[in-house]
């Protein structure tokens, strides 16, 4: 191990640290404005692997410096990752708490160096910092790790790096040693565990990049893009996933799809930029009425299908037909009111339908074809061999 010469692994660390900060900062080019934080990321890896390299060169610096600049970049690298899973994980930003730790962080170094404190309490001091900020980034990442196998990757890196600076309290206090770069007790095995521990951090953290990504993009291909309502494959994946809840619950689902009467006239009349700010202002409406569980989505052209998970048929028909009569005197676009929609009404409790998308949307396209026969109408049952009969039609 006398070999591997402190300051030399310092170096390696510090070069390791680098060109991970450049991986980061490279793989930010062409990201969605929606992943937020990546080059704070970067930075925090970069203002590190400066701190390793000061450390290196510090019999060179003035004593203040040397002891104040390197400990404060170090730490500041733990505060950036941090501030930086807070902006990727979507969590608030504690601006106190970032205002208030670097003044901790440069203070108390900055009174080490002044007051010359000797090498053992500035082991003590960087350690309770550094295990503080670790343990901080864990709790981030803790809160993700169900969603992610980064996160997880993470976690469990800061808490061996919090473990790492403890064991290296020992060495570092043992009577004698009096610098950074002595021999002591477990000083190779913790700058090693340094390079290899901070490589797997930003390993855990490209991995979260990459899921969060991934579920932008599943987001962007089930959202219709002029109303921001679910489309069709949107609407299909997140049924299937109410539909098992409600399997599991004992709880109906109902379903209305709802048809903008004499639409094509509105297009060709007012122009199809005023027909896409009709859509937009339908699916709005119908949204500020939605409940957090239930789900919308632009099914075709002006067909829209909402889904009421827990709600019964008499629910879902009072809610179809309250939205038939708020729609006329909404003025869904400047100058436009009296527009109308007609709707179907469908509900798992009913007899061959069952908790079945396919039947669900089914039967409401069936009963919503019905409503088109008078329209502005709400039809919720098939009713006998002369076909379904609106339950709610315009007086
Ligand atoms: N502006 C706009 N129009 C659309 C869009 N998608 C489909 N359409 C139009 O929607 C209209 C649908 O017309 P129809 O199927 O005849 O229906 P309608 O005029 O509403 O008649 P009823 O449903 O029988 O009351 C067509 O003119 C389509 O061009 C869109 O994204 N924007």
């Amino acid at each position: 191990m006398e070999l591997l010469d402190i300051r030399t692994l310092f170096m390696a660390d510090a070069l390791v640290g680098l060109s991970l900060a450049s991986v980061v900062f490279v793989a930010r080019w062409g990201l969605p404005s929606q992943v937020r934080g990546v080059w704070v990321w970067a930075a925090g890896d970069a203002v590190a692997a400066v701190g390793r390299a000061l450390f290196v060169v510090r019999d060179e610096l003035p004593q203040m410096l040397g002891i104040l600049v390197p400990n404060s970049l170090l730490l500041g690298g733990f505060l950036l990752h941090y501030l930086a899973l807070r902006l990727l994980f979507d969590r608030r930003v504690p601006i106190g708490w970032m205002a208030v730790a670097p003044a901790v962080i440069v203070g108390s170094f900055g009174a080490a160096a002044v007051f010359n404190a000797p090498f053992s309490v500035r082991v003590v001091l960087f350690t309770l910092l550094a295990v503080a900020l670790c343990l901080a980034c864990a709790a981030v990442a803790w809160q993700a790790r169900q969603r992610s196998m980064g996160a997880r990757v993470m976690v469990l890196a800061f808490l061996l790096m919090a473990a790492m600076a403890l064991l290296r309290v020992v060495g570092g206090t043992a009577p004698g040693v009096t610098d950074v770069f002595a021999m002591f007790a477990g000083q190779h095995v913790s700058v090693l565990g340094a390079i290899v521990l901070q490589i797997a951090i930003t390993v855990g953290y490209l991995l979260c990049l990459n899921e969060t990504l991934r579920r932008e993009l599943e987001r962007l291909s089930g959202t219709d893009m002029l109303t921001g309502a679910y489309n069709r494959r949107g609407l299909l994946a997140e049924m299937a996933r109410d539909l098992d809840r409600a399997r599991r619950l004992g709880h109906p689902v109902s379903l209305v799809m709802f048809d903008i009467d004499h639409f094509k006239r509105v297009n060709d009349e007012r122009g199809h930029p005023v027909g896409d700010l009709v859509l937009t202002a339908f699916a709005e409406l119908v949204t500020r009425r939605m409940r957090s569980t239930d789900l919308l989505a632009r099914y075709g052209g002006e067909e829209f299908v909402l889904v009421l998970p827990g709600a019964t048929s008499e629910e879902a028909k009072l809610v179809a037909d309250r939205v038939r009569r708020e729609v006329p005197a909404a003025a869904l676009a400047p100058g436009l009111d009296g527009i109308t929609v007609s709707a179907g009404v469908a509900c798992s409790d009913e007899p061959g339908l069952g908790l079945q998308a396919p039947s669900l949307i089914a039967a409401a396209d069936r009963r919503l074809y019905a409503a088109k026969r008078t329209r502005n109408a709400v039809v919720a049952h098939d009713d006998g061999p002369g076909g379904p009969v609106p339950l709610s039609a315009a007086a």
